[in-house]
């Protein structure tokens, strides 16, 4: 990597992993995505992305899951970057490095989030200053759940699930994610969803106000029964064990569980963090998940972190 004196200094953003509190899938639209109504909500489990100026566009990922992460044009944070600069006229390739720790294909929107951080970062480096719904926009360009992870917290999606608006949530929630070995793919889960729905009509989604209403107390004793996944059954159909394990989750006393968006992640709401820890430990005895993690969620979308001094 080459970089001249004047070059900017190279920017990290952190961004979130996010799990659907509810994922309510409403009918297959004639541009294969299906009418959403979904609530979002941002757990700390973080990547990091830097971007730096370079003499070609490269893309490096380190971390546990940097094995099964493509380094090329596939890559979704290359992708966003090559995105931004193609609509805002910039001619600065950059490299873009990938500390990833969401689990990958794991239904947490870590590839979403990593194009979500590349745009916050390519933003600064290129002293663009575009505007958060300016950035929302690009983001949707790149996949339905890529907007969410710029703004964060919880809020709700509508449309292929990039349309959002704010939800007003009281509180901090623990969340305890058992990951499994072997990814779904996300497509792969909503054609199943449609196979397992066959010739029944499908109506709109309609989100439910006692979701609504269980988030403004702020008690995951009153949200836990109004989790809820419509791909839930599919990823159960593609990967029969996840049943088991979400049963076990509620027997180790989690107050609620869900698969994780398109899954195999399965989230499981618990009481405070000493029941977080007790699950944890619970669960990876088990052996039925390759990890468990716990986490803490809303928090804040893809923002800027300090360099590090290394
Ligand atoms: C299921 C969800 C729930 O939040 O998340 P993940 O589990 O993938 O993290 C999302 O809908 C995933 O969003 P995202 O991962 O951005 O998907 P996209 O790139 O937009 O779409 C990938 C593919 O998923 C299917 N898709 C996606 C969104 C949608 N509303 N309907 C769909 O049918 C389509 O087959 C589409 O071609
Ligand atoms: N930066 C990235 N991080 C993770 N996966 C990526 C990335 N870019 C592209 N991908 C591809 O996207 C697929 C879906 O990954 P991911 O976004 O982690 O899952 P999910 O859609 O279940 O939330 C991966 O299998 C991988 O091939």
């Amino acid at each position: 990597m080459t970089s001249a004196h004047s070059d900017p200094a190279p920017v990290t953003v952190r961004v979130p992993a996010k799990v659907n509190l509810e994922l309510l899938v409403g009918p297959l639209r004639d541009d294969g995505f299906h009418t959403l109504s979904t609530v979002y909500q941002a757990v700390n489990l973080h990547d990091d992305v830097t971007v730096a100026v370079n003499d070609e566009w490269a893309c490096s990922v380190v971390g546990p899951y940097a094995d099964v992460v493509p380094t090329d044009s596939n890559n979704l944070a290359v992708r966003a970057a090559r995105l931004l600069a193609d609509e805002t006229a910039i001619d600065t390739p950059v490299h873009v490095t990938i500390n990833k720790s969401i689990p990958v294909a794991g239904g947490m929107a870590g590839g979403s989030a990593d194009a979500a951080a590349a745009l916050v970062a390519c933003d600064r480096l290129w002293s663009l200053g575009l505007t958060t719904e300016e950035l929302e926009e690009y983001a949707a360009e790149l996949g339905s759940d890529v907007p969410f992870l710029i703004r964060g917290g919880t809020a709700m999606g509508s449309g292929r699930g990039e349309r959002l608006a704010p939800v007003l949530a009281r509180g901090s929630y623990h969340w305890v994610f058992a990951i499994s070995d072997i990814g779904l793919s996300t497509p792969d889960v909503y054609a199943e969803c449609d196979r397992l729905r066959g010739k029944a009509v499908v109506p709109e989604p309609r989100p439910n106000s006692e979701l609504m209403s269980a988030l403004r107390t702020g008690d995951p004793h009153v949200l836990a029964p109004q989790l809820s996944n419509d791909l839930q059954d599919a990823a159960i159909s593609l990967r029969p064990e996840l049943g088991s394990l979400l049963e076990s989750g509620m027997e180790f006393g989690a107050l609620g569980g869900v698969v994780s968006g398109s899954g195999p992640t399965v989230a499981f709401l618990v009481e405070d963090v000493e029941a977080a820890i007790d699950l944890t430990v619970a669960l990876t005895a088990t052996g039925a998940a390759r990890e468990v993690r716990k986490a803490v969620g809303p928090v804040h979308g893809a923002h800027v972190i300090p360099a590090r001094v290394d």
